[in-house]
């Protein structure tokens, strides 16, 4: 069957990051495999199969770094894909509520990780935080409604200026915001005093490496050298169980014209979305299980594998990784 044409525009929204957040296009991506299996007209089990594995296919290849969005996949068709099933429509059903089920898990989670990380913040706090992350404002929301009182500095985050969208929902909440340069980020640093730095992660590989809006490793660096605690906020679906046997993340490289439309002649433009910063500069991780250190990530990770995926937060067993 014809994939849906809503299926390839919220593909093509992934890619051209009209949805974006790891959280976020894990969600998407869940959402839109219960679409498709809706969707579905045909009467043979084996087409059904053939069908899903193709709308998971076009979702994973949309964006390449966020391990959010192959766990998200993985975990709903792990339903389909081991299920015993009569009929095209009980293989329908187990994807719809293992879809379900990602969602409601993935939703609860940031709302964990803001009660568990706004026990970190204290009032007087100046907290640096880059881009846009919903677990992040998930804390900082949290404890401001619990009455802590700071003030938070959102660098802009060049290219896409995700940090105007941080900006933007905080201010909202009546939370001090001020919105900074990526290139500013030393000097407020050591001109406001800042107290705190926390991000968001789109991959935590088993190593503690955290896997972040490009610019972060630089924050952390200069964090590490005035000693102020970078704390990183992501839901365990974003620990990559690739990692554990030494496959690389994949840094997506954006297209040019994000960074300048018409470059002069003879100049070439690099548009790395995402780095990696090193475990030796991240103080803490708050995960929906809890705070970690990052020498922890690959005895999560370890758990996660064994455990059956429901319990693990959707992180698909790989076989032949764990053997
Ligand atoms: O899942 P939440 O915490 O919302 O976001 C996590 C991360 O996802 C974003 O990636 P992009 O803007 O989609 O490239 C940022 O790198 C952000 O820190």
């Amino acid at each position: 069957m014809e994939l849906p044409e809503e299926v390839r525009r919220i593909a093509e929204d992934i890619k051209a990051m009209r949805i974006r957040g790891a959280g976020r296009i894990a969600r998407a991506a869940a959402q839109t495999l219960m679409l498709a299996a809706e969707a579905y007209k045909g009467d043979s089990l084996e087409d059904f199969r053939a069908y899903m594995e193709e709308v998971a296919r076009l979702l994973i290849s949309t964006r390449p770094t966020a391990v959010s969005l192959p766990n998200a996949v993985n975990y709903v068709m792990r339903a389909l894909r081991e299920g015993r099933f009569q009929s095209p429509e009980d293989a329908r059903k187990a994807v719809v509520e293992a879809a379900r089920d990602f969602i409601e898990y993935s939703l609860q989670a940031v709302r964990r990780i803001g009660e568990i990380g706004s026990r970190l913040i204290e009032t007087g706090d100046r907290i640096i935080t880059h881009c846009n992350s919903n677990a992040v404002e998930s804390i900082l929301v949290t404890a401001w409604r619990s009455g802590k009182r700071f003030h938070v500095y959102a660098t802009e985050t060049r290219p896409r200026f995700q940090g105007y969208i941080t900006a933007r929902n905080l201010a909202r909440e009546g939370i001090p915001v001020t919105l900074v340069p990526d290139s500013a980020v030393l000097s407020v640093m050591r001109s406001r005093r800042i107290t705190r730095v926390i991000v968001g992660a789109d991959t935590i590989a088993a190593n503690g490496a955290v896997i972040n809006k490009i610019g972060t490793s630089q924050i952390a660096l200069a964090a590490h050298l005035h000693r102020i605690p970078f704390i990183v906020a992501t839901e365990t679906y974003k620990f990559s169980p690739y990692t554990v046997v030494g496959q690389p993340v994949e840094i997506e490289e954006r297209p040019p014209e994000e960074v300048l439309e018409n470059p002069p002649e003879g100049v070439v433009i690099r548009n790395p979305a995402f780095d990696a910063t090193p475990p030796e500069y991240v103080d803490m991780i708050v995960t929906e299980r809890g705070i970690i250190p990052p020498k922890s990530v690959a005895l999560v990770l370890w758990e996660l594998f064994r455990r059956r995926p429901a319990e693990a937060g959707g992180v698909k067993v790989e076989e032949d990784a764990t053997a």
